[in-house]
């Protein structure tokens, strides 16, 4: 794969498209700005992963050495004018979408975004529980994002709502994951002093903070159901999720090793695909 596409991690930035896109699903609109939202999310998240590369070369040099700074494929240079670019881009798209929308709330949830994306791999990702709640609050605004711009265009404030339901259960599951994530790195982030959840309260404890984490969001998700937001279908696929998160639970809890965590993690995000699905065969 191309370095350049590689660095700003497609699968995630697709998985950030799809979010917004579920948006438009539910509200069964399909207009302009929602198709910007689509792209200027994926441009903005991918400026924020090679942001974060570029900040975290002497770490992954050390624990993922064959990324594409480390690896020598992108310089450190055109890594940073990389990031700035596809972080300007997605701000121009905001700009375009708050003017056919007519407000700057997507404008303004750009350029946060963005900024709390370059925060966070120059200094937030090494304070315990900031930088996990930064990346989730930025995991929640991608459908929260979607929902505003099909609720601004549509003068539909319960797709607004309905986006701040979904953007609940992206926190809540990616802090999860991302504490199970610093499980894993444990090693590495001690060598660079990062003062992240496993490494300050230790594997046991951040083991039991994921697993609770992802039994609470398994747990309320069938509220969707019941207060009318999905159909009775979206209960159906729903039990393949919880299953999963739920298998990710256990997991973690058993066995706090790297391997056991890169499991959890895994079966998180396989969680995460599942829910994307029952979230659009519930709205129909
Ligand atoms: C209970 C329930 C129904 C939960 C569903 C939650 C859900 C659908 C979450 C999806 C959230 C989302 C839009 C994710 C976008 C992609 C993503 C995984 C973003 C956060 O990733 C940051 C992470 O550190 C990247 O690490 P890695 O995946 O190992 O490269
Ligand atoms: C709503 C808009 C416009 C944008 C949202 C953008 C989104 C969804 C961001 C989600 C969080 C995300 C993917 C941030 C990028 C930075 C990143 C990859 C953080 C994780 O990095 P590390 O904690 O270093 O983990 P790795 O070990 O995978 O590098
Ligand atoms: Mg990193």
């Amino acid at each position: 794969m191309n370095a350049y596409l590689k660095i700003i991690r497609p699968g995630n930035a697709v998985m950030g498209i799809i979010a917004v896109i579920l948006m438009a699903i539910i509200g069964t609109n399909y207009n302009i700005p929602i198709i910007l939202g689509a792209i200027a999310v994926f441009l903005a998240m991918g400026g924020g992963n090679v942001i974060n590369d570029y900040f975290d070369h002497e770490i992954d040099a050390i624990n993922k050495p064959e990324r594409p700074i480390p690896s020598g494929r992108i310089s450190l240079k055109n890594a940073k004018i990389y990031s700035y670019f596809l972080f300007i881009i997605a701000i121009l798209i905001g700009i375009i979408i708050s003017y056919l929308v007519n407000s700057y709330i997507p404008l303004l949830i750009v350029i946060i975004s963005s900024l709390l994306m370059y925060y966070y791999a120059h200094t937030l990702k090494k304070i315990a529980l900031i930088g996990n709640l930064s990346i989730s609050f930025l995991t929640s605004l991608c459908f929260i994002f979607g929902g505003f711009i099909i609720g601004l265009e549509t003068k539909n404030i319960e797709i607004i709502i309905t986006s701040f339901y979904l953007g609940f259960f992206a926190f809540v599951i990616t802090v999860a994951r991302e504490i199970t994530k610093d499980m894993e790195d444990i090693e590495g982030d001690k060598i660079e002093k990062a003062k992240t959840f496993p490494i300050l309260y230790g594997k046991k404890n951040s083991s039991y903070l994921s697993g609770f984490l992802m039994v609470l969001a398994s747990v309320l998700s069938p509220i969707l159901y019941f207060n009318g937001i999905f159909n009775f279908y979206y209960l159906l696929v729903l039990a393949l999720a919880i299953i999963t998160f739920f298998y990710g639970a256990c997991t973690i809890l058993k066995d706090q090793s790297p391997i056991s965590c890169k499991k959890a993690s895994k079966l998180v995000k396989i969680g995460m695909i599942i829910s994307f699905i029952t979230f659009a065969i519930g709205s129909f």
